[in-house]
């Protein structure tokens, strides 16, 4: 099973490399790697099993951060309303997003940043995702405030961008225009 010691952490040139597209259908081995990051992340929230193998918290992880260069990531959580995301998905693409932004009020995080780092990161509210998912159907994904913000932090991962690069450096603090948070 993977656990923290998998992920590796910034200044690793994994996590500033853009990903390449994976091929279709998925190896065996391709399939097992995005099999086990979901259920690292599931993991990584059931309460017995993170204190036993010291795992962080998260909703989603992006094969770079298991310095694999692979377009690769996998989700789990509920948004806002309870609707459930928890799958794998492979060459996820963004394919429209709205002018309108959100964030997250709190910022964000990421398991392969070991520091706080405090500041609004901006998102396009709403986007149109098309992906492949773990069990090879074709799908497009419309996503809105946080289910949306978890989608671009993890397909950033897959282009080498970090969530601190979207952060004003003169106003870390302040919100952008036109933009409404998603909690
Ligand atoms: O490092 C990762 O990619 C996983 C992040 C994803 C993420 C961070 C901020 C906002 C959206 C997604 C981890 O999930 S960070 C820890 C965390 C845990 C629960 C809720 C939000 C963030
Ligand atoms: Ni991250």
């Amino acid at each position: 099973m993977l656990t923290m010691k998998e992920i590796v952490r910034e200044g690793h040139p994994a996590l500033r490399e853009v990903a390449k597209e994976v091929d279709l259908p998925l190896s065996a081995e391709n399939k097992q790697i995005l099999s086990d990051m979901l259920q690292f992340v599931k993991n990584s929230q059931d309460p017995e099993l993170s204190e036993k193998y010291d795992l962080r918290p998260g909703v989603g992880v992006a094969a770079p951060q298991l310095g694999l260069n692979k377009r690769m990531l996998a989700v789990h959580f509920e948004d806002l309303k309870g609707q459930l995301y928890s799958d794998g998905y492979i060459n996820p693409k963004i394919i429209s997003h709205s002018v309108e932004q959100t964030y997250i009020s709190t910022g964000e995080g990421c398991l392969s940043v070991d520091r706080e780092v405090p500041g609004i990161v901006p998102r396009h509210k709403r986007i149109t995702v098309k992906a492949t998912t773990l069990s090879g159907e074709e799908v497009t994904l419309r996503l809105k405030g946080y289910a949306a913000v978890v989608f671009q932090h993890e397909i950033d991962h897959l282009n080498g961008i970090m969530f601190y690069d979207h952060i004003n450096e003169e106003n870390p603090l302040s919100p952008p225009q036109n933009a409404t948070p998603c909690d």
